[in-house]
């Protein structure tokens, strides 16, 4: 049965707040959107700038999971036979269609998690580069070829995992989807997505771009549900890796579950990053990579550098210009061209994230600015989770307002004297996703990045995430990489053949 692509629904063009309604089923698998066996479990999807409700997500069960799961078995069985050149013809494609459908997509985007078409656009954008940057290498895959004594040799032979499951969280969602698929595909896998289940609109986009592209039916599915099903999706004796982003907690229950099938895995796991802000450094500089840093997607982005530490003689200046810039962000409408940050993704979310500036106050922070809910005035918005963003001084080390992951737009500002001191702070944590260091001296810069116990280190900068890049965690933050060559490692393994040129020396 011929199935109306999603994307040329007339919902999904021209969509603005408050108008979007999602009525096809979310899932995809064997080539098609399929719909749920059972609704009974399903769960209202908001729209974050207004509260309504957008959709609702209706969670897989087993024998969906079991479905979804042989459907990428059989694709990865053609899809792995392919030549380099041949898939990635298939995801250039994915990557054209993706540039020509950028505004749709960023639209649904926006109206499910809430940033600004702003920040979509570019997650779109930053998708696509990662489809066009991996099928660049697929070409490129190669193995060894090593001479033994006598004329035998050997060869290795680079060669998919099989079936990989993505598990996605709700602040990148198409972006997420398209950065594990990516690399996976270009290596021959087959992949099987769960989104968050507050954010499921997307992923099947671009499932059925996939699909336009000329992947094999099954390559690329997608389930929806929360934790049950991505339980179900770890523990499948057909998967073969298993690549999550999410919060520290739900990310050891997935690395248990897949411990227990022998499955390798990714974990792109929450932060508490330090960015340290040297008297020497370009001032105008630093207090636009402090507010890249914190701001961008409503502070719910797992690499923010939410701890800013601040020389202290250059701290006056460096607050007055940085609460000055914050209270001038335009909150509102994410859907506005003008807007700079929209709302956060739930109301709950709101809720613990206005906790946690009641009790950094309680602990003795000073708000500078924002740090409230925020009602617009276009009625339309008045039931939105908006927060200003905020501005904490007086911070000390041990607060929780420093020490947890707040996942909101929320900056803590702390005073230091020395490097050798701030560094000692700034590597006193669990954490260690990024990292950031303003100076104009080079040999510190460089000094700083290397005594950082952090996956990535911005120097001079903070928050440029280009798809050529490896990006990962050091500690608790996890541990295997996305995007950059280094990823190929984490999607495929080594066959080693031995060839015998002779006759067979046995010592029996
Ligand atoms: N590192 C990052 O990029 C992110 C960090 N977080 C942090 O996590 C906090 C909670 O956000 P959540 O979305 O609830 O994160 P989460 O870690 O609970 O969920 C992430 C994904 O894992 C799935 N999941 C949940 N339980 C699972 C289980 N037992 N087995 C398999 N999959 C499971 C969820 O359905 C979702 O798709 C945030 O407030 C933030 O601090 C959240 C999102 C992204
Ligand atoms: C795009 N960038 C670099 C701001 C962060 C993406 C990582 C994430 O939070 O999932």
């Amino acid at each position: 049965m011929a199935q109306q692509p999603l994307l040329s629904l007339p919902e999904f063009q021209g969509v603005s707040t408050g108008t979007l309604v999602v009525k096809e089923p979310l899932n995809f698998w064997g080539g098609a959107r399929v719909k749920p066996k059972d609704t009974k479990n399903s769960e209202p999807v908001y729209e974050p700038a207004t509260g309504r409700v957008l959709c609702d997500m209706i969670p897989c069960g087993e024998e969906e999971v079991d479905e979804a799961i042989k459907s990428a078995h059989s694709a990865y069985l053609k899809w792995s036979k392919l030549s380099g050149m041949e898939r990635a013809r298939i995801m250039l494609e994915a990557a054209r269609i993706i540039r020509e459908r950028r505004d749709e997509i960023a639209r649904a985007e926006v109206a499910n998690n809430g940033k600004s078409i702003t920040e979509a656009q570019v997650d779109i954008d930053v998708a696509w580069q990662g489809i066009e940057y991996y099928a660049g290498i697929a070409p490129t895959l190669s193995g060894q070829h090593i001479q033994l004594p006598g004329g035998s040799f050997a060869y290795t032979r680079r060669e998919p995992l099989g079936v990989c499951v993505g598990i996605g969280a709700w602040n990148y969602p198409f972006q997420i989807a398209a950065w594990k698929s990516a690399p996976a595909m270009a290596c021959g896998n087959a992949v099987v997505f769960k989104p968050s289940p507050m954010t499921p609109v997307t992923a099947v986009m671009l499932a059925e771009i996939y699909k336009e592209a000329g992947v094999p039916d099954g390559l690329f599915n997608v389930v929806q549900g929360g934790a049950e099903t991505g339980g179900l999706l770890c523990q499948h004796p057909m998967v073969a890796k298993v690549s999550f982003t999410g919060s520290v907690p739900t990310g050891k229950k997935v690395m248990e579950m897949a411990a227990k099938g022998v499955k390798q895995v990714t974990l792109e796991l929450g932060g508490k990053s330090p960015l340290i802000i040297f008297k020497d450094c370009e001032l105008e500089n630093a207090i636009k990579g402090a507010l890249m840093a914190n701001f961008l997607t409503q502070g719910e982005v797992c690499c923010n550098g939410t701890r800013v530490f601040v020389q202290r003689e250059i701290m006056p200046q460096f607050l007055e210009e940085v609460v000055k810039r914050t209270k001038a962000i335009p909150v509102g409408d994410p859907m506005c061209e003008e807007t700079r940050m929209g709302a956060l993704i739930s109301k709950p979310h709101m809720e613990k994230v206005l906790g946690f500036i009641k009790q950094a106050k309680e602990q003795g922070a000073k708000v500078l600015c924002g740090g409230e809910q925020f009602v617009p005035n276009d009625p339309k918005l008045k039931d939105g989770y908006f927060v200003l963003p905020c501005v904490l001084d007086n911070c000390r080390d041990d607060m929780t307002c420093v020490r947890e992951e707040i996942f909101g737009p929320v900056m803590s500002v702390l005073p230091f004297e020395t490097e050798e001191e701030v560094l000692q702070r700034a590597n006193n944590t669990t954490f260690g996703l990024a990292s950031g260091v303003f100076t104009r001296d080079i040999a510190r810069a460089h000094r700083v990045a290397a005594n950082l116990e952090a996956g990535t280190c911005y120097i001079n900068n903070y928050n440029v995430g280009p798809v050529e890049v490896p990006f990962g965690g050091y500690k608790m933050s996890g541990f295997g990489r996305e995007n950059g060559q280094v990823t190929i490692e984490y999607y495929s393994q080594l066959k080693t053949v031995v060839v015998e040129m002779g006759d067979v020396e046995s010592i029996f």
